[in-house]
């Protein structure tokens, strides 16, 4: 019979016999002694139309059975935002300065960028609260937990309690950076945690964090705050009469700013900036006039640094608190032509180049000072924009005035100084997600030290009737109002000029800066909660005599 020639398996053909194949295994291929050949053959037709089928429903089947989950790996985003706050962590990075170029090698843009950076700020602005909620979960202390794993709890808890993220997808991904990051003999660890984080939600987490806590440092917990930090902002508020409004200060603090822009005078008008100038982004980028400065704008689509006048250098990312203590310095008195400016700490050169600016079009000179190299290359660069840009010299603003030998510009030189002097930056920690944590209370005398010493500096290289902005991104009352009572007392010709009264015609809006009842208080201090801009501090000075 032909078939059986064509079918090695058939009984006579060259292969094994079908039984044998099959193990003899049920009714299949079980033969009757007494049946033909015809018989086998129609037999044979029949298994193999039943194995065919049996073949097509298998097939079928696992065409319709749900995927498989996929093995978890670790998607870009959550890579990109470990591996930054690994580097904040171990190595002293600067969030804000790495993030955006790890964005930009991996590849990230939109909402993948956007998701990176909510991984990464919210971890690190919220860390030391995310350290209690993991003791509490893993009953250990956090310095009983290696490095590496305890940055992935963090980031785990923040997707489970800051972001609400699927507890799966948090805590299968944990558990993949965990082995990524070395460590696969603490997944277990990690997945455990974090499942036992995910059981309750944010408000009973917050609650068990606070159990047992009052005051200050129950604050502290609840707005992820150092205990300290907390202590010298209630200060802060309260010499300003607003003690009662610390909740929504630190509150403040866990929200990114919005980016806020400056038109330089004389080179862009905040008007150019919202007209509909597009960039090469898909979105097109653009600002509205919007805050506390005559000179601000918002970005409200795309990326503000493909606005053309941005891109420029003629508008510039600045804080509108920024604005007005540079605005508070040139315009809250009418310019001299011929007038002399110092800024005497002018490192990056933010409020350089806006003074700059003002100095051009008023017939002003500005002289740029800064200590660091580097940062005086940042202000040369900052102010290139301008036609004639102002000379930057490099070196420790102590030298100015009448002070030690080595005084490089003698006394009674200048008509404006600003001092922006290096501080702890307590007032800008929205836009520094891990400063907080960094900083340490011993810093603060060694700063306000510092800071003495450069007023006196400004004092003495001011001429008669001149005026200084002592400015500080900061609201602690050591390194503000204690600094600025120390120069008084130590210079008798140096006088307070009411601040409050000076910025009132410059800003947008009344600004309500003296607490109701107080009008003997001469400074000015912002802040995020009332103002939209970091917490700065802007006292004006003159004096009145030559010393
Ligand atoms: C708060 S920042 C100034 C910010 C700047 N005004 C701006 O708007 O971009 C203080 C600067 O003072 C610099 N600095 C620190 N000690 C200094 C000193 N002894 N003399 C001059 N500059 C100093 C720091 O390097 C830093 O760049």
């Amino acid at each position: 019979m032909s078939g059986e020639g064509r079918r090695p398996g058939a009984p006579g053909g060259s292969g094994r016999g079908r039984d044998d194949r099959r193990g003899g295994a049920g009714d299949r291929g079980r033969r009757s002694p007494r049946e033909s050949a015809d018989d086998r053959e129609a037999r044979y037709q029949r298994e193999e139309r039943r194995e065919r089928a049996d073949r097509d429903r298998r097939r079928a089947e696992r065409a319709s059975e749900p995927p498989r989950p996929p093995r978890p790996r670790v998607t870009v985003p959550r890579q990109v935002a470990f591996d930054v706050i690994r580097a904040v962590t171990a190595d002293d990075a600067y969030a804000n300065l790495l993030l955006p170029s790890r964005i930009a090698e991996a590849g990230l843009t939109g909402r993948d960028a956007g998701f990176a950076t909510e991984l990464a700020y919210g971890t690190l602005r919220r860390l030391g609260y995310y350290d209690r909620v993991i003791e509490l979960a893993a009953g250990r202390e956090t310095d009983r937990i290696d490095p590496p794993v305890l940055d992935v709890l963090r980031l785990g808890a923040h997707q489970l309690l800051g972001m609400d993220l699927a507890a799966h997808a948090a805590v299968d991904e944990s558990v993949e950076l965990t082995r990524a990051a070395g460590a696969k003999n603490a997944s277990g660890f990690v997945n455990g945690v974090l499942r036992t984080i995910s059981r309750d939600d944010a408000a009973t987490w917050l609650r068990r964090a606070t159990a047992h806590v009052d005051g200050d440092a129950r604050l502290a917990v609840e707005h992820a705050h150092p205990e300290w930090v907390v202590t010298a902002l209630r200060a802060a508020l309260a010499a300003a009469g607003r003690e009662e409004e610390l909740a929504k200060l630190l509150a403040a603090d866990n929200v990114p700013p919005r980016v806020n822009l400056v038109a330089l005078p004389g080179l862009a008008e905040p008007d150019d900036i919202t007209g509909g100038e597009t960039g090469p982004s898909d979105i097109a980028p653009s600002a509205e006039i919007d805050g506390v400065s005559p000179l601000g704008l918002v970005a409200a689509s795309g990326d503000p640094a493909a606005i053309p006048a941005v891109a420029d250098g003629r508008a510039r990312v600045q804080d509108q608190g920024s604005q007005l203590a540079a605005l508070a310095l040139s315009r809250s008195r009418p310019v001299e032509p011929g007038e002399r400016w110092l800024d005497l700490c002018a490192g990056p050169g933010g409020k350089a180049a806006l003074l700059a600016a003002e100095a051009a079009r008023t017939g002003a000179t500005l002289l740029a000072n800064e200590l660091i190299p580097a940062r005086a290359g940042l202000v040369r660069r900052a102010l290139d924009v301008l036609p004639e840009p102002p000379e930057v010299l490099e070196g420790d603003g102590r030298r100015f005035g009448a002070g030690p030998a080595g005084s490089i510009t003698g006394p009674d030189q200048f008509d404006r100084i600003l001092l922006d002097a290096p501080c702890t930056g307590l007032g800008a920690l929205r836009r520094r997600p891990e400063a907080r944590w960094r900083k340490h209370p011993d810093d603060v005398a060694e700063l306000a030290a510092l800071q003495g010493e450069l007023l006196d500096a400004a004092v003495e290289a001011l001429r008669p009737g001149g005026l200084i902005a002592y400015v500080t991104c900061s609201p602690h009352l050591a390194e503000t109002r204690e600094v600025v009572d120390g120069a008084l007392t130590r210079h008798p010709g140096l006088r307070a000029v009411d601040t409050p009264a000076a910025l009132a015609p410059i800003a947008t809006r009344d600004l309500a800066l003296t607490p109701e009842g107080d009008a003997a208080d001469t400074a000015a201090q912002l802040w995020p909660h009332r103002h939209g801009t970091d917490a700065m501090f802007i006292q004006l000075l003159t004096r009145t005599d030559a010393e």
